[in-house]
Parts: structure tokens; sequence; C-alpha cells
């Protein structure tokens, strides 16, 4: 029998980073177990036995006085081999679940940050030739930290610092990048049953592919042998193998798999199959979002490995385009799986995997001039990158604002969230590899990589290993009894070795007896541990001297010096079992707390689940009312100030034309009727303001930014930058108030039309999935009837989220108004619109609990708009010439009527078109 540890220390991981500027990873680095033939038998059993490496007993010392780690062989009773590793008594013991061994040995907290590394690539010949300037610098004493000069609001300069847990320069090989991102750990941590997510994330061009996969022209040649430019996906590839090989044949077998698909267009591709179907995602409790019709191959050797990756590249999507000749028009996922049977039967297998992403990169199409079929690509792109900085953005505010800070996570609004769900914010450990190019002209876009790759460093995941817990705890108990055996059984040769039953005075156990049993304190002191039929050589002793074995020897060998550390073993021993003991104890309940914590997850979950699905119901209609509307941003600005127009003057806009049919799904009133509360707002105005900025960036003009905040009495506060502001003070303020109309009442009517217009369809949602179970859903059904759920919700609330939400530091408190620049003249009441000085309150709800929050993705809280890593210019009007001219006009119309000037000019005031006019330029 030979040893089987696999032998590799990671110390020299990161020795090219300064001590001080090293990425911090966790701890000190993983250090495994040695090669060691065991002894032989006689040695074994003359020798001390290994104890505990962990946090029992120390590791024993060799002779040379090093520590060991051999592999020790016993043979347990039964004649079964039980392998000790790690030198000890705790290589019999399972894992003590994620929470614990399998944690510690890899350096894993229970809640993990993600990891986040900047990769800056050299500036390419395009860039140089067009004489573009470094705007990225780093540091060269702190490889974590780099700074950037982007250019501010009208042409300032915008310097900023970023901090990260790792900074590749311009300079840095792609042979380093493995190690310097600490990747041969999370390869590790792969292998003993973590799920691992390593993902690129960028601008077009900026790198991504060239760090994931190498050369892709080169990887996908069938003549492919490995390649200088190689990236970390064959790297990896290279190391998982080498590790496994490393352990063994005697080592518990690794099974390799891998599949290799697609995002396209927002469906979902298998790169290993010659059609191009398009394949679902669903969800289920046990794995989360998953394609269950993904081929997975197996990959027994490396170049198995190899030939899935070479195959899927060939098969990816590329286009070229202005800036990257070989751009990505797809996210590509590669994923190992790498199944390990774990324990003396391979009962407890760990099902541990490596997902590599590859994202496709964000893309201004002004830029990449991209037209036609590209163009639906890039939008498609930019829309699910957009998806994915909401999630981000959301999962960074709840660990900003603790727990529940933001109830819902929009993982579900595209495939690439949903299949990341694991990776961002669950129980995956990830790391984000975000690449920029240092060119000036790509500041903007690398401002806005780097926001959201600080955004991502504050998301905790809660890392886990991947194994059935029942299982777990079985194999627990099992190895555990075979320990003790194993351990009795040592001892018991131990003792005959040494021959001690011919001693006088000693009293011995068979092998069936467990000499070293604890003493029961309930059981009779007096009883002798005297096995039936074995006749004892001695006369009887006295009862109670001997209470266990040592005392018996000790009593009995009074003075004898050569038994003494046989006693002194047992009496170790003893110790031994009474803290495993112990830590059984502590192992069943810390499994029963996990249990309940399961369980409690799998609840919230769920019913997170529900209200997203809600939630995502309203938004979709949201959205859908907007996608063809949005082409232009001068549109957008007047869907903006036409909806404002409408919540202020509902009657009017309908005559007007304003206001539609609700019938109709894509017009202005269907938005207003949509947006029922301050939550459905604030989404639908970030993702309208946001698409403004986008489409804003491609016409030039004159830069003002925008500040909104939303306060806790949902009321909508947008706000010119000061300088703006100020020229709007200056100018005609005079106290005009509208005709008193409650933007209140209007939408609390047409919220209460909206909720039975909500209820219908989910009524006939409920139905068309009651009449076609076989439809393709994401989500679990409900265990209630439809149309009981259906009938249940009219009378329930909406669900909201079971756990409170801490006001974010900007928010009023309720039914306050948010401090904000305000116009001399403007209205004090929050229920007023207040017109003719550039603020507009809108108090869409007075639901009591739907507080309301910062624009996500856009806005946060009161920051300028370029905190965001956005910028969005607007010139807003705000209706103070409208209003000046009405004033004027509602003057000289009174010098003939009874009713008075203010009062005329209020109804005149009233009928001003636009509330708030957005003219986007930039
Ligand atoms: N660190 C680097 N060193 C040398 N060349 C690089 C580096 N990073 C990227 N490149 C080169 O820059 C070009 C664009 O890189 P790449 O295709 O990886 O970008 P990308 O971010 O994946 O773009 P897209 O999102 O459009 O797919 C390629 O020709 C690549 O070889």
């Amino acid at each position: 029998m030979t040893s089987i540890i696999s032998t590799r220390s990671c110390s020299g991981e990161i020795s090219r980073w300064p001590a001080q500027a090293r990425p911090n990873f966790g701890a000190t680095q993983l250090e495994m177990s040695r090669l060691g033939t065991p002894p032989p038998r006689t040695a074994t059993r003359t020798q001390r036995p290994p104890l505990d490496h962990g946090d029992l007993p120390t590791p024993p010392r060799s002779a040379q006085g090093k520590r060991t780690n051999e592999l020790k062989i016993h043979n347990s009773p039964s004649g079964k081999t039980l392998r000790s590793q790690s030198g000890g008594i705790s290589a019999f013991l399972p894992p003590r679940t994620a929470q614990s061994s399998t944690l510690e040995q890899h350096n894993v907290r229970e809640q993990d940050n993600i990891k986040v590394v900047v990769r800056v690539r050299p500036m390419n010949e395009r860039e140089t030739t067009g004489g573009e300037t470094l705007a990225v610098q780093c540091s060269e004493s702190d490889t974590t930290t780099l700074q950037i000069n982007a250019p501010g609001p009208r042409g300032a300069s915008n310097a900023r610092q970023f901090a990260f847990h790792g900074v590749l320069p311009p300079g840095c090989r792609q042979s380093d990048v493995l190690q310097a991102c600490g990747i041969t750990q999370l390869l590790d941590a792969a292998l003993a049953g973590f799920h691992v997510t390593i993902f690129a994330y960028g601008q077009t061009g900026s790198g991504k592919t060239f760090t994931m996969s190498g050369r892709e022209d080169v990887l996908a040649l069938e003549s492919y042998a490995g390649d200088s430019d190689d990236g970390i996906v064959t790297r990896a590839v290279m190391y998982l193998y080498e590790s496994i090989n490393k352990r063994g044949k005697a080592a518990a077998p690794v099974t390799v798999k891998a599949s290799y698909c697609e995002i396209y267009n927002e469906a979902l591709y298998d790169l290993l199959k010659f059609s191009k179907q398009q394949l679902s995602v669903r969800w289920d409790a046990q794995r989360g979002f998953h394609c269950p019709d993904l081929s997975i191959k197996d990959c027994a050797g490396v170049n198995d490995l190899m030939q899935v990756i070479s195959r899927g590249m060939r098969n990816r999507r590329i286009g070229s385009h202005e800036l990257n000749l070989e751009s990505s028009r797809s996210h590509s996922i590669v994923t190992v799986y790498c199944n390990t049977a774990v324990g003396e039967d391979n009962e407890c297998a760990r099902f541990g995997k490596i997902s590599f992403v590859d994202l496709a990169g964000s893309e201004r199409v002004k830029d990449t001039h991209t037209t036609g079929e590209m163009l639906k690509e890039t939008t498609s792109i930019n829309r699910s990158l957009f998806t994915l900085g909401k999630v981000i953005s959301a999962l960074a505010e709840r660990e900003a604002g603790g727990p529940s800070a933001v109830p819902h996570i929009p993982y579900r609004d595209s495939k690439l969230t949903k299949l990341l769900m694991d990776s961002l914010g669950g129980s995956a450990l990830a790391l984000m590899v975000a690449c920029v190019s240092p060119a000036s002209n790509s500041a903007d876009e690398t401002l806005s990589t780097l926001s959201y790759a600080a955004r991502a460093k504050n998301i905790r995941n809660q890392p886990v290993v991947q194994l059935d817990a029942k299982d777990a705890a079985i194999a627990a108990l099992k190895r555990e009894v075979a320990l003790l055996r194993a351990e009795n059984q040592y001892l018991h040769e131990q003792l005959e070795s040494a021959d001690v039953t011919q001693l006088p005075g000693t009293t011995m156990a068979t092998p069936e007896g467990n000499m070293l049993a604890m003493p029961d304190s309930t059981a009779p002191q007096e009883s002798t541990v005297q096995p039936e039929g074995t006749a004892s050589p001695l006369p009887a002793v006295t009862p109670g001297q001997l209470m266990t074995p040592r005392t018996r020897l000790a009593a009995s060998l009074p003075g004898n010096k050569g038994i003494e550390p046989l006693i002194a073993r047992i009496n170790e021993a003893e110790n031994l079992l009474m803290r495993y003991s112990k830590e059984n104890e502590r192992l069943a309940s810390l499994n029963s707390r996990l249990q309940f914590r399961r369980q409690f997850v799998d609840t919230d979950y769920t019913g997170a689940l529900e209200e997203v699905d809600w939630l995502r119901h309203k938004l979709e209609r949201i959205e859908g009312a907007l996608k063809d509307q949005v082409t232009k941003p001068g549109q957008l600005a007047r869907i903006l100030s036409r909806k404002f127009d409408a919540d202020l003057h509902p009657k009017e806009a309908g005559k007007e034309g304003h206001g539609h049919s609700r019938m109709d799904g894509h017009n202005d009133s269907h938005l207003l009727h949509e947006a029922s509360n301050a939550e459905e707002l604030t989404e639908e105005l970030g993702a309208l303001l946001t698409k403004i900025a986008a489409h804003a960036r491609a016409e030039p003009g004159p830069p003002i930014s925008l500040n909104a905040t939303i306060d806790r009495a949902g009321s909508l506060t947008i706000t010119p930058e000061k300088s703006f502001a100020e020229a709007l003070s200056a100018g005609p303020s005079r106290s005009t108030t509208p005709p008193r109309m409650s933007a209140n009442s209007a939408l609390a009517r047409e919220d209460k039309e909206d909720k039975q217009a909500d209820g219908e369809s989910r009524q006939q949602a409920a139905d068309k999935f009651s009449d076609n179970p076989g439809a393709d859903r994401d989500a679990p059904a409900s265990p209630k009837a439809p149309a009981a759920a259906a009938a249940e919700e009219e009378t329930l609330p909406r669900p909201v989220s079971r756990r409170g939400r801490t006001p974010l530091a900007s928010e009023a408190p309720m039914g306050t108004t948010a401090p904000t620049f305000k116009p001399s003249g403007a209205s004090e009441d929050p229920e007023t619109p207040t017109i003719g000085g550039g603020h507009v309150a809108f108090s869409p709800t007075d639901k009591p609990g739907l507080a309301s929050r910062p624009a996500k993705g856009f806005i946060g809280g009161s920051k300028p708009v370029v905190d965001a890593g956005v910028v969005v210019h607007v010139t807003a009007k705000a209706g103070a010439k409208e209003h000046e001219e009405a004033a004027g006009d509602a003057k000289a119309e009174a010098g003939g009527q009874e009713k008075g000037p203010e009062k005329l000019l209020k109804k005149k005031v009233g009928t001003v078109p636009s509330a708030m006019n957005f003219k986007i330029d930039i």
C-alpha cells in the first residue's frame, strides 16, 4: 500500500507581489501534506500513533524533529484498510461541513467577498498612432491601486483612485495571471467541492478574451498544442489535471466533465453541439438556475478537456468592428465539473465546479459603428450587461445597508444574471477580472468598468462545499465509528506488543472488549473490565482499584518505569476520545443549526421568487412600452416631460392626446398607469435615464449634470446642478401654485385600476400555466391553485420583503420632503406639484411601507450622477419659461376679467404643457 496525499505548496504563489501589496485572498496559504511511505507494520505497531493536526492534538515530530505528515495505514479488525492522511486521526473524520474544515483549509470565510482584480492591457497600435495618452496609471510600489484621469463635466479633470484585491499592469505576462489572481487557490477549492466562478468584465477590446483564453485563433486550431499566450482557462485546466494526478491512484477519484455554452442575443446555445437549438434555463431548489439540456462531456484527461474548449471556441460567435477585429458577440461560459468521491466507501461525493465566463464587452455604437445584425447584438449585449450592472449595484447596496437594504435583486432579468446567480451573492467563490484599456479615449468606459468593479468588491458570497448535508452527516458518523474502532484496535495492538497482559496486576481487554470506552459515570464503579471467558492469570483485583486501564496499571505496577509511557499513551487516548466525543456533539448541534438555517433560506428564497415574479410581470410591461419608443434622446425627453405633465394634469393630458387608452401598451399613459408606486417609478426612471445617458452621449452639446433623489414619502425630486439651479432661482420665481390637484388622488385611482388589471392578467397567466403544465417556466409552480392564488392576491397586500429595510442616508423621514434645491417660491407642500422653479415634487403613493429608493444603477442618493459611472447631461427648462409666458398672458387677460389675476394665473399655469422639460444634448 502506498501513500496518497497530494503534495503542493502554494506558498510561493504570489511571491512576485511586494509583501505589503500582495492581494489579500485570505490568511495563510494552504500547506498540503507530503507524500510518504508508511513504515512497516511492525514499526507502526511500536510507534506512537500519529495524532490530529487540526484543532485536536498537534502533529507528531519525526525523528529529525520535523513535523511529519506521513500517511499511516491501519488495518481495522474487519480487515479493511483505513487510511489516515495528514498523519493523524482527523483523516478518518469527514470534513466538518463547508463551514469548518474545508473552509479553513482553503482560507475561505463563511462570508467571502468577491475578489476583484483589474487588468490594464497595453496600448494597442490604433491608440498609439491615434495619439492617445495614458489615462490609467498603475502604481509600481502598490499593486492594489490604480488611478484614472477621466474627463469630468465640462471638460474638468476627474482624477480618481481605486483599490482592488490586485491590479495587473500592462506589462503583466499571461503566465503570471494565474498566480497573481490567486486562481490556483480557487482551483484547489473547486477540487475540495466548492463552486468557483471566474469572470472577465470590461469594455469591448479591453482584453477579456485575451485574459481568459489567450489567442482564440490559436486555441481553435485542431493542431493546437499550447501557446505562450494561453489564458486563464487553458492554464487552469493544466493545473487541475496536475493536481489530480499528483494525488495518486489511491486517492479519492476525481471525475472531470465539461460543458461550453454561450448566450447570444439573450438566447442560450450549446457550443458543443452542431445544431443551433436554443436551450432553456430552469430553476429548482436544489440546483438553482441551470440548463438541463446542456451537453456535458466526460474528460478523462487533459486532452479531452482541451478538445472541448477548442471545439467550443470554434463555434463561438465573433465579429469585427472598429474597436476589435475579433470581438466576442456573446457571453461564453466554460464549466468544468470535478466530482470527488470522498470517504471510506466513497459514499460522500463533493461536487466542485469551475465556471470561466468571458463576457461580451459593452459597446458604444458611435465608436464601434455597428449596424444591422451587429447593432442588434450590441443592443442585446448592452442590455444584459446593464442587468448585470443592476444586480451588482443592488447587491453592493444590500451589503452597504445590511441584508435587507434591497429586497429584490433582479437576477431574473437576463439569462446571464440567472446563470451567474450562484456566483454573485450566492454560495460560490468568485473572482472578477475587470479588463480596461489605458487609453484616454476609453477613459469614460474605463471609469465605468472600475466603478462597477469597485462595487462588486463589496458583494459577499457564502461559499459552501457542495455535498449533500444528510450524506455528510451519515458519513461523519460512520467515519467516527471507524476511527474509534481503529484507534481501539491500534491501542490493543500496542498493548499486545508490549505484552502487558503478562505483567503482574494487569487485566486487559480482548479485541472484542473496548478498554478505552469512557467510564460510565452512571455505572457502578466497582465493575472491572473483565470480558467473559477471559481467565485472568492474576488474582481478582479489589473493587474500586481498576476504574480504568491506566489506574489499573498504575495501581498494580507501582514503580514500574517501563510501563509509564504506555500509561501516558492510554491516558492521551482517553483524552482524545473524550475530545472527539465533544467534537461529535458540537457537530451534531451545528448540523441541526445548519439544517434549520437552510430551511429558513429556502423558505425565504421561495418567497422572494414569488415577489420577483410579481415585479417582473409589471416590469416587462413597462419595458415593452419603452422598447420601441427609445430611439432618440429627444423622444425620451418628450416621454418624460409628457409623463410628468400627465401626472400633474391627467385631464388635460388626456384631451391633448398625451394620455391614451390603457389597452395600448405603447404609450405614455400606459407608463403612467404602470408607475403605480414609488418603487416602480424609481426603477423605471433609473432605466429610462440611463438609456437617455446612453443615447445622449452620441450627440455633443453643452453639458449639465442632473441629481435626482426620491424620498421616503415617494416624492421624486429632480435637481439640476447648482449653477443651473442658481440661474433658475435668479429668474422669474413667483409663488405660483397650480390648481390644487392631488397627484396622490389621481394615482390612487390609477393604482386601483392597475391592481384590477394586474389581477386579471395574473389570473390569465395562472390559467395559462394550469392549462399548459408543460410550459417552459423558469420558476417553480406555485403550490396553490392558480385561481385561488389570484383571488388571494386581490385580498392580500402586495408581497414585500420579509425583512425591514434600513433607510438610506439620503432619505428623509416618512412624510417629509427630501432636502434638496428649491427655488424661492416653490411649494413646501410635498403633495402639491410646484412648477416654474426647476422643482417637481411627485407623490405617487400614500401606501405605508412602500418606501422608495434612489434609482438603481444610475443615481446613488444625492450624489452626482457621474459618480455612478454614468454621465447624464441634461438641460432642464423646468417650465420656467412657459410659466413666465403663462403668467404674462394671465395678467393680460385678468385686466378684463372679474375673477382676478391670481386665480386666472393658476388656471393658466395649470395648462402649461410641460412641468419639467428635459432637453438632452451633451
Ligand atoms: N494584455 C494584453 N497584452 C497584449 N495584447 C492584448 C492584451 N489584452 C488584449 N490584447 C489584444 O487586444 C485585442 C482585443 O482583445 P480581446 O479580444 O481580448 O478584447 P475583449 O475585451 O475580449 O473584446 P470583446 O468584448 O470585443 O470580445 C486582441 O487583439 C488582443 O490580442
